[in-house]
């Protein structure tokens, strides 16, 4: 039987390990601050709760996460029924993301890949889509090694093979991210009242 415990223990396994991911998690923040001080904007997709953590990032770069400081651009993927509807019904499934990478992206911008198996062919042809604008992609993927995970320009391996214990270190990553992005962010408005 799967108890709570049961899965709090595999969690906490997971996550303990994280800090081996350190030197990428901090090279992705790092690409993410560069991108948006260059005026680039952020795409993100995935499939079900990635889609989720897609939508859920966005919210806190547009919005915000913890502080006040300035709007930041960055649009899910997953969210325009219509795009999302059109693109399946009328060329394929794969093509739902990789469609709005064509007719949104530029090659400042930054794609964040998310997909647990590192195999799901819609994320996988965004990434082509992405490199064939010359974005940079970040994958967030699961342990194995995958074609997400050999085409992103970083790629974050979560070391475990449970769907949801990769997506609950996906969501901690996505966190740290609006976190640093939003430190880099609110520094410059402090900056710019201090010398104007
Ligand atoms: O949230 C969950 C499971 O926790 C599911 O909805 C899960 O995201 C879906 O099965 C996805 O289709 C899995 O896709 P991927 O992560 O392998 O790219
Ligand atoms: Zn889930």
């Amino acid at each position: 039987m799967r108890t709570f415990l049961s899965i709090l223990a595999q969690h906490q396994a997971v996550f303990e390990q994280l800090a081996n991911n350190n030197d990428t998690i901090e090279a992705a923040g790092a690409l993410l601050i560069d991108t948006l001080k260059q005026e680039g904007k952020v795409l993100l997709c995935g499939n079900g709760g990635s889609a989720a953590d897609c939508q859920h990032i966005a919210a806190e770069f547009v919005v915000r996460y913890e502080k006040d400081r300035k709007a930041l651009p960055a649009i899910a993927l997953t969210t325009d029924t219509s795009i999302l509807t059109a693109s399946a019904n009328d060329f394929d499934f794969n093509s739902v993301f990789s469609r709005q990478v064509e007719a949104l992206g530029n090659a400042h911008d930054c794609l964040i890949a998310i997909s647990t198996s590192g195999r799901s062919g819609n994320v996988i042809a965004a990434v082509k889509a992405a490199k064939a604008k010359g974005m940079n992609v970040i994958a967030l993927t699961g342990h194995n090694e995958s074609e997400l995970s050999r085409l992103a320009s970083i790629t974050v391996k979560i070391p475990s093979t449970v769907t949801a214990r990769i997506q609950e270190a996906h969501i901690l990553i996505g966190h740290w991210w609006c976190a640093i992005v939003e430190d880099a962010f609110s520094e410059e408005a402090v900056n710019a009242v201090d010398n104007p």
